[in-house]
């Protein structure tokens, strides 16, 4: 047996919840993640189902009425809750970087593209040299370098170039060469083709796929298209009203899924090995995240409940590597 490597990320515990004027929103609960060095972790879940709100918690960057409530996030060993929000802001542009679903509004609309990729460099790249004139010339060479590296044709002239005057795909290319230019160990990409059409969705995923292997980087996708989690990813996190329902590696969670939810998102796809199906609502609705009672979240959904499904269900081993949150499954030494 091959002994895997430490991970890169380590999630134990994490809960994340709002405080809003009807309750508490339980929207991240006891979530576990481990992504290790190299690889691709696909996040998929209907909408609501928190996937944003788990990554948004890893980064440090839930906002009010959110906070996290309970949980340890380590990066290489490191304790991110323990740091400092200085500390976290450096964590955040050199080692972890996070690409948002619509690229309009995460840029600066008031900068030019040049100068929010030099931003990036001048506040996280250690390489550049320290004289004005020299430091400035380096990072104008690395932001061309990363505009050509994600595709992007007469880099050097499109610096001056602001946000608008870009394409909906050529701004989720300017949103990954921001991201990845210092040189990421973990890049995690929220969504990164819904808005786009699905000649260019491809592309970006290709881009992805290629920075990956090229950087050497950790990939976590979020998306609600499971044909892109088998194309793409190595293991796969199934999220549920703000729990991880299941998890394992991609081919045995889509060839042979254990858990009924999961079951249904796969139920509902006609063809797998086509791309661009999104995930069609199981029939019913995710439950309101405000006073949940501690049972099976999918139970009124699930076609396969049970009485004791009403009791609190905790993850188990379900396989080789493979966990799922479900009472009908028989248990399995890890
Ligand atoms: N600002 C907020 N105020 C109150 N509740 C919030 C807020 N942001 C998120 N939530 C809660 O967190 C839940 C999970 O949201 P999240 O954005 O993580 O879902 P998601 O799985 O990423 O959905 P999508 O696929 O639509 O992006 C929401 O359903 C909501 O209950």
């Amino acid at each position: 047996m091959t002994a895997h490597p430490s991970p890169l990320l380590e999630v134990e515990g994490l809960r994340t919840v709002f405080d809003t004027r009807a309750g508490r929103a339980f929207a991240v609960d006891g979530v576990d993640i481990a992504v290790r060095p190299g690889e691709c972790l696909g996040v998929v879940g209907e909408s609501g189902s928190g996937k944003s709100v788990t990554f948004s918690s890893v980064m440090g960057i839930v906002r009010s009425p959110g906070h996290i409530e309970a949980g340890s996030i380590r990066f290489n060993g490191v304790d991110l809750r323990a740091l400092s929000p200085q500390e976290m802001r450096k964590v955040r542009g050199r080692h972890i970087a996070m690409t948002m679903q619509d690229a309009l509004t995460a840029l600066n609309p008031a900068l030019t593209v040049g100068e929010q990729i030099l931003e990036v460099l001048y506040a996280h790249d250690e390489t550049l040299p320290p004289e004005r004139n020299a430091r400035r010339k380096a990072a104008i060479a690395k932001a061309v370098e990363m505009l050509e590296l994600v595709g992007i044709a007469s880099a050097a002239d499109r610096l001056r170039n602001y946000p608008h005057e870009f394409s909906g795909g050529m701004r989720q290319r300017i949103m990954i060469a921001i991201a990845l230019a210092c040189r990421p160990k973990l890049l995690i990409a929220d969504e990164p083709t819904t808005a786009l059409d699905v000649t260019i969705q491809a592309q970006v995923l290709e881009l992805i796929a290629d920075m990956r292997v090229k950087l050497g980087m950790s990939v976590v996708l979020i998306t609600h298209d499971l044909g892109v989690v088998s194309e793409y990813c190595d293991r796969v996190m199934v999220m549920y009203a703000g729990q991880v329902v299941e998890q394992g590696p991609t081919e045995a969670v889509i060839g042979d899924p254990r858990h009924p939810y999961t079951k249904g998102l796969l139920g509902s796809i006609p063809r797998l090995s086509m791309r661009g199906h999104p995930i069609t609502p199981i029939e019913g609705q995710v439950p309101d995240l405000i006073g949940l009672p501690p049972q099976c979240r999918f139970y009124s959904r699930c076609s396969e409940r049970l009485d004791a499904c009403l009791d609190v269900i905790e993850m188990r081993e379900v396989g080789a590597a493979r966990r799922a949150r479900c009472i009908r499954l028989p248990e399995v030494e890890a």
